[in-house]
């Protein structure tokens, strides 16, 4: 087990939703599993005037967060994890100089036995995230000499590959690369992490992971839920910034990557650099127009309810021309995956909430079983990142009896069949690291910049472009029709059902 030093965590917007929704709650995961080092406190800063009883109240005692989880602990235990946190009021801003903010740091660290070890986690809108490292700075908060300094960088990290870049540049002036820890929640998920392990620690797969065997390559990342309560923040964003440049990117770059020669952080985060550099990136309105789709859902009825349109949602413009759906086809220049296209999409308000990686291999070269009327591009790998997490591997069989019919059977692998094994939710996991500089799931400068230089082409068409269209989508179906259109030369999209095995369509033995 990896050692955990003693250390300070400062949480700047710490009266915010992510550290009420997210934070805490892995906090608190992570001491119940007895995780946390002996010596460790969390010190919240945010403009809120609060005591630190004040905060303790708000993100332990009367947190719906944690409402289930406390009930079932005894109050002095419960104590021991109040008794970890403490508040510092910044003042009217974040700019203002940090002298405050520095002695209140040094006094708990001397207090309470924290090394001079500190993490500082950037939970506030983004526009603040480098006046706060400059402050920092400024006060000597990223001076390694007497324990270890990090910052931990909420998404988005920019808004484009400029704003990107300056915000890169701007955060290496004050701290290393080396202390700098970009979260990227999808990277926290077990499934997620099992794509590497699938793929290099067996035989099995990775002879077949190439364009001599793969027929192409599918991805969907669906959501039952619209904006909810995040209409201001969603419509400046929308589904490419949201969740494709991002989580989506990390995804694919696991699927792509060459084998790295260790699992050291930078070795693997050398690969998927390299992978979300071998996308051919798009150019041309024309090559955009046919492989770019997006579409927004517009009023309708689920399950008997009626549900508001994207334009109708709290916080977004009426005529706002933000997307809710996107999917996009492309190819990835390497030896590896030449001519292989991959169809990546991500929605809100679709039938269901569910990540899948599907992994379609090609037709045998030679088919002498070719009466059984099933469609040849059957061969599948279906790696289900959320949710009834598992695996599932679709291979022809034959039917008993005369001749040979052939029908699909499915080999699965369900995570719930772990039952025993405590699984860490994604914040639990990356906070965890982070406290004990593993960087291996945290994004590094030149994977985002890279994965925005893949991105930037098609936000730039889809506002700018001549033809750009604006698809219409009845919220709770899967998407615009013309999506199909985009798949079609390959067969169609497999619109999972809740389950794992759910197999609209063509599975005969599932
Ligand atoms: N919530 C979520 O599920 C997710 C959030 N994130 C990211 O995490 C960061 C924090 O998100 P979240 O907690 O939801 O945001 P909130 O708006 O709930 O909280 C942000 C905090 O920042 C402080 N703040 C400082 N200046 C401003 C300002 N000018 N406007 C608004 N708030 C300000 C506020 O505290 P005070 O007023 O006391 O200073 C507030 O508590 C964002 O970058 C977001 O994109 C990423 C993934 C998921
Ligand atoms: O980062 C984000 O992710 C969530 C989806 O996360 P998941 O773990 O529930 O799949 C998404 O709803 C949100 O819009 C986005 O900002």
């Amino acid at each position: 087990m990896k050692k955990t030093d003693n250390q300070m965590l400062v949480i700047f917007g710490a009266s915010g939703d992510l550290t009420a929704r997210k934070l805490i709650p892995a906090l608190f995961n992570l001491y119940v599993a007895k995780q946390l080092p002996e010596n460790f406190i969390v010190l919240g800063a945010s403009r809120s005037d609060m005591s630190d009883e004040e905060f303790r109240n708000r993100v332990v005692y009367d947190s719906p967060y944690l409402k289930s989880k406390i009930e079932d602990l005894k109050e002095n235990y419960l104590k021991g994890f109040t008794n970890m946190f403490f508040y510092e009021d910044l003042g009217s801003d974040y700019t203002a100089e940090y002298s405050g903010l520095a002695k209140r740091i040094e006094a708990l660290n001397a207090s309470k036995g924290t090394d001079s070890n500190y993490i500082f986690y950037f939970s506030t809108p983004p526009s603040l995230y480098e006046p706060i490292a400059k402050n920092l700075a400024e006060v000597g908060l990223n001076n390694q000499e007497l324990g270890w300094k990090r910052l931990i960088v909420e998404k988005p990290f920019g808004y484009s590959l400029e704003t990107a870049k300056n915000l890169n540049k701007g955060l290496q002036q004050y701290f290393k690369e080396s202390q700098i820890y970009r979260i990227d929640h999808y990277l926290g998920k077990e499934t997620v992490q099992n794509l590497l392990v699938t793929r290099f620690s067996n035989s099995i797969f990775e002879p077949l992971w190439n364009r001599n065997y793969i027929h192409h390559v599918e991805i969907t990342n669906a959501e039952s839920v619209g904006v909810e309560k995040r209409g201001g923040y969603y419509d400046k964003s929308g589904a490419l910034r949201d969740m494709f440049q991002n989580h989506l990117m990390q995804i694919v770059s696991l699927v792509v990557m060459e084998p790295p020669i260790g699992n050291e952080p930078e070795e693997i985060r050398n690969e998927k650099v390299k992978a979300l550099k071998s996308l051919r990136i798009m150019r041309d309105e024309q090559t955009l127009f046919g492989n770019t789709i997006r579409a927004q859902y517009v009023a309708s009825e689920i399950n008997g309810e009626s549900v508001k349109g994207y334009r109708e949602e709290d916080g977004v413009n009426s005529d706002s021309t933000t997307e809710t759906y996107a999917a996009i086809k492309f190819y990835v220049d390497n030896w590896r995956w030449h001519g292989v296209p991959f169809y990546v999409r991500t929605a809100k308000r679709m039938p269901t909430k569910v990540t899948e990686v599907i992994i379609h291999f090609k037709t045998p070269h030679h088919q002498i079983f070719s009466d059984s009327g099933l469609n040849s591009k059957d061969n599948k790998l279906i790696i289900r990142i959320q949710p009834d997490e598992g695996i599932l591997m679709k291979f022809g069989v034959k039917v008993p009896g005369q001749g040979f019919k052939v029908e699909r059977a499915n080999l699965d692998f369900y995570y719930s069949s772990l039952a025993e094994t405590y699984v860490m939710e994604a914040y639990e996991r990356l906070l965890l690291d982070a406290m004990q500089g593993d960087a291996t799931l945290y994004a590094r400068a030149d994977e985002v910049e890279a994965a925005w230089e893949f991105v930037d082409p098609i936000l730039d068409y889809w506002k700018n472009g001549k033809d750009v269209r604006m698809y219409g989508y009845a919220a709770g179906v899967w998407g615009p029709e013309n999506a199909d259109e985009l798949i079609e030369d390959f067969g169609y999209w497999r619109n999972p059902g809740e389950n794992l095995a759910d197999d609209p369509g063509y599975c005969v033995i599932c």
